[in-house]
């Protein structure tokens, strides 16, 4: 459904350089600086997948949504979006996608939010019935009813996210692209936003490319995660297989119904297992769950005596993360 093959973007900005005549001097030997904002970046996504796109600030996502969508044309490579390019048949395949910029909204700032659907409906050639009924619907599913006569401006941040996401789909696209959606939203605002995104992909059958910042989206939502560094692909995969591959540690807490002898705690285990506390009736444990299974963990930790709680902790998606974007994996 969305392919890019090799693509890159290198942008050139000229050179402004100081003192006298500068100006003059640079109409005849002007400089340029240039800056790979996206480099050899290839992936294919099939039609139904929810997939989040992360990496730092200024890892290269936005520009890489901008060249899928058209608005971009790469300086490298290739993209594909339902069979078609975006930049060559641009018509088309706005037609078939939706796109949503947390950032900046696409509806018109001075007018009511209703105003906005009747372009976007006329631009994209939604017949007036078709547009009546999906806007009755994107009402009730997004609680538009209370922002249709705002202007944009006076929507509230969650609000206004809520009328662009119904912006992007009133033309019923198969595909969106949504970069940033939940920018700045409080948590309940997310919640709401999260659960829309996620029956429309469950549902509705839609393909969607996510960027975040915020790793709950890409846990609750996605299926599939892309991580770009420095403008590469450093990952493509699952959420689980990442958390694997960066080898965080996973921690097992145990409470004994009595004291644990530290000796005892040490022979207990093999390799494969940490003993990072053993005070009293506590025993803290850590290991690779891809190693060891937690429950051959516990089977071994049964012949320290009677165990009345058990605490799990897995590695926190921020840490593995952090791990990526420091070029910490420890790939097989
Ligand atoms: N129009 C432009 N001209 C010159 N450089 C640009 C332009 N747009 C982006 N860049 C540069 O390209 C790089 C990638 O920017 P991009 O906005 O794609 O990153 P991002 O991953 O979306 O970042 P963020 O998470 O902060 O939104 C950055 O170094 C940025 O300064």
């Amino acid at each position: 459904m969305i392919a890019a093959e090799g693509l890159g973007k290198t942008f050139r900005r000229p050179v402004v350089k100081e003192g006298a005549f500068a100006g003059v001097r640079s109409l005849f030997a002007r400089q340029y600086k240039e800056t790979a904002a996206v480099a050899d970046v290839s992936f294919t996504i099939e039609r139904g997948e929810f997939v989040g796109y992360i990496g730092p600030n200024g890892a290269g996502k936005s520009t890489t949504i901008k060249m899928l969508t058209g608005i971009l044309h790469p300086t490298a490579g290739e993209v594909r979006v339902a069979g078609r390019s975006p930049q060559r048949e641009r018509r088309h395949v706005a037609g078939r996608i939706g796109v949503v910029f947390g950032q900046r909204s696409q509806l018109w700032w001075d007018l009511p939010v209703r105003d906005s659907y009747d372009v976007l409906a006329a631009m994209y050639k939604v017949e007036p019935d078709v547009k009546r009924k999906r806007l009755a619907e994107l009402t009730e599913l997004l609680r538009l009813d209370e922002v249709m006569d705002l202007p944009v401006r006076k929507c509230s941040l969650g609000q206004r996210m809520r009328a662009d996401l119904a912006a992007a789909l009133l033309h019923d696209p198969d595909v969106l692209f949504l970069d940033e959606p939940t920018i700045g939203l409080d948590a309940f605002a997310k919640r709401s936003i999260r659960e829309f995104l996620r029956s429309l992909n469950r549902e509705f059958g839609k393909t969607i490319l996510l960027t975040t910042h915020d790793m709950d989206d890409i846990e609750t939502l996605c299926s599939r995660v892309m991580v770009l560094n420095g403008g590469a692909l450093a990952y493509d995969g699952s959420l689980e297989e990442l958390r694997e591959r960066i080898g965080l540690p996973s921690r097992m807490t145990l409470t004994f119904a009595g004291d644990v002898d530290a000796a005892a705690c040490a022979a207990a285990f093999g390799d494969e297992v940490a003993v990072e506390r053993a005070d009293g009736p506590r025993v803290a444990l850590a290991f690779q769950r891809e190693r060891i299974r937690p429950k051959r963990v516990l089977d071994a930790a049964s012949a320290l005596g009677d165990i009345v709680d058990i605490h799990m902790e897995e590695p926190e998606f921020e840490d593995v993360i952090r791990r990526i974007y420091s070029g910490a994996t420890n790939d097989r």
